[in-house]
């Protein structure tokens, strides 16, 4: 491996301490912790680990964290009304609700119903569209941690090609619109993109997010690319493997992110940053 390998956990880990640092200096000044209401709903296992780091990093830098956990069966109108209630509960400054959500209930409505100020996930169309207008407020933590990393590599962004694989609400689309913003020139693939080993291998900047082990050969790489990979797939041994053939890749990247340990830890950091912004402008 040639590749310098971006440490998400490490820089992460950087990133709770200095908002353990500013929640103690709240404290201090007798203001009142950050609080995040995280809401399960069903039993889907990925979910039930994500969510539970999601709470031990709330208890790690001193916020105030509110659990959920609600049946599969769990209606639209009894999650809209829950919404509803945090929407006015002021020790609450973020709502997340987990996804994917059980099928049967809509999460676009879900997820607009969360008050612009209190989406901490940044999904809501109003975020959205701020980051869209070049305004950004509340950003898609797991684009913003990408941003995060890419400045920590010390390679150039601006003027770069960046090529995002995948163009989910989540993570693609936010993706590109971020780098839009950092002055990449963006192409986004998706499942209808014609030779995607041609764009992947015209990339500086590559961001893959689809779900998929090794759909990015390694050899599509263009040698000292920087390639951050948001896969998180389990295999049957029950080890982690991401989108990118990753040994491969590595030997002609600059920078990698390695999986787990790159993408994932910064989406659960920029949720904490989120979440300490609500509660700074609600003071
Ligand atoms: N409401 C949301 N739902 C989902 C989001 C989201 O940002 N908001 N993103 C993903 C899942 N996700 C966050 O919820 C997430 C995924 C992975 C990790 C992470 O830390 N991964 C570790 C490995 C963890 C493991 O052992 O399984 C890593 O990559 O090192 C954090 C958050 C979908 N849903």
């Amino acid at each position: 491996m040639s590749a310098q390998l971006i440490d998400g956990k490490a820089r992460a880990a950087a990133i709770r301490e200095h908002i353990k640092q500013q929640v103690t200096e709240r404290l201090a000044q007798g203001k009142r912790a950050p609080g995040l209401a995280v809401i399960l709903v069903g039993s889907d296992p990925a979910s039930q680990v994500y969510v539970s780091h999601k709470r031990k990093d709330c208890e790690q830098v001193g916020f105030v964290s509110r659990a959920y956990d609600l049946p599969s069966d769990t209606s639209q109108a009894e999650l809209l009304a829950l919404i509803d209630t945090l929407n006015q509960d002021n020790e609450i400054d973020g709502i997340l609700v987990q996804l994917p959500l059980p099928a049967g209930l809509n999460a676009d409505e879900i997820l607009e119903r969360i008050s612009p100020s209190k989406d901490v996930d940044g999904f809501h169309p109003f975020n959205i569209g701020r980051l869209a207008q070049r305004m950004p407020l509340l950003r898609p933590c797991t684009p913003a941690g990408i941003v995060d990393l890419l400045d920590t590599t010390g390679e150039p962004v601006r003027g770069q090609h960046a090529v995002i694989v995948g163009a989910s609400n989540i993570v693609g689309r936010p993706m590109s619109l971020e780098l839009l913003l950092k002055g990449c020139t963006v192409t986004t693939c998706h499942r209808f993109t014609h030779n995607l080993e041609y764009f992947v291998s015209q990339a500086d900047i590559v961001v893959v997010a689809v779900g998929k082990p090794g759909l990015v050969k390694g050899e599509w790489i263009k040698p000292g690319a920087v390639v951050v990979d948001v896969g998180i797939n389990r295999q049957e041994d029950g080890t982690l493997i991401g989108d990118v053939e990753f040994e491969v890749a590595a030997q002609r990247a600059s920078h990698i992110t390695p999986v787990p340990g790159g993408v994932g830890p910064m989406t659960r950091a920029k949720l904490l940053e989120n979440t300490l912004e609500s509660c700074n402008n609600r003071d």
